[in-house]
């Protein structure tokens, strides 16, 4: 039988990875003005910066694994990642919140979703991370963190609150030289448990310290 919410999911998928490959182009234009300025996020307007769809696949996999529903994401982008994150939320019942600072890109990424019709399962909260998840008070199973390195430990340390026992926390691009301060603070604590997944570019944390939930 045709499952057409995954297929539809599927197709828009299909054509933003296809455009996602001119990323390496788009980056390499942003790193030649760096000589002159350094780099503000607001260059990276035009650029996915996207997870694999190798990973999406995982993604979606754990999801339904551990029947994760409460989904949060820190750097949307054109909503690659939210797109996978959607396809396993569909088989779980969940849903997700999801922020970007850049206006055009949310915009773009809301469009995304309606087209691959999963749009009811998204709330999309356009702004800086630090200041559209404050107060938030839902439990998390799932933060995938994917926006700029510097803000990993500041919205960690705004959601651990929501965090229980089975709350995995999504660590992407764990090897870049920018995430070694979150990295290296958990790991001087030891309630925190590190996963390694895709060769180190992934890390999963969990901690058992976190309540029941
Ligand atoms: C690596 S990209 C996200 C890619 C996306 N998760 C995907 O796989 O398709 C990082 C995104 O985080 C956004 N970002 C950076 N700082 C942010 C902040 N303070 N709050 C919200 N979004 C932010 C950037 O504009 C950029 O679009």
């Amino acid at each position: 039988m045709t499952n057409l919410p995954q297929v539809q999911i599927a197709s828009t998928l299909e054509q933003l990875l296809k455009d996602a490959k001119y990323d390496l182009l788009k980056i390499m234009k942003v790193a030649a003005k760096s000589i002159v300025r350094p780099m503000q996020p607001s260059d990276f307007k035009e650029a996915y910066l996207s997870i694999s769809s190798k990973q999406g696949e995982d993604l979606k996999q754990l999801i339904q694994e551990k029947n994760l529903k409460n989904i949060v994401e820190f750097g949307t982008s054109f909503g690659i990642s939210t797109l996978y994150l959607a396809s396993g939320a569909i088989e779980t019942g969940g849903h997700i919140i999801t922020t970007e600072l850049i206006e055009s890109k949310a915009r773009k990424a809301i469009e995304n979703f309606e087209k691959a019709g999963v749009a009811d399962r998204i709330e999309v909260r356009v702004g800086d991370a630090v200041e559209t998840l404050q107060g938030y008070s839902d439990p998390i199973d799932l933060l995938l963190l994917d926006g700029w390195k510097d803000l990993y430990l500041a919205v960690f340390q705004l959601l651990e609150p929501n965090f229980h026992s089975n709350t995995i926390v999504y660590v992407d691009n764990a090897d870049m030289k920018e995430s070694e301060v979150f990295l290296n603070t958990l790991a001087n604590d030891p309630q925190y448990q590190f996963q390694p997944r895709h060769h180190g570019k992934v890390i999963l944390i969990t901690s058992q310290d976190w309540p029941q939930p």
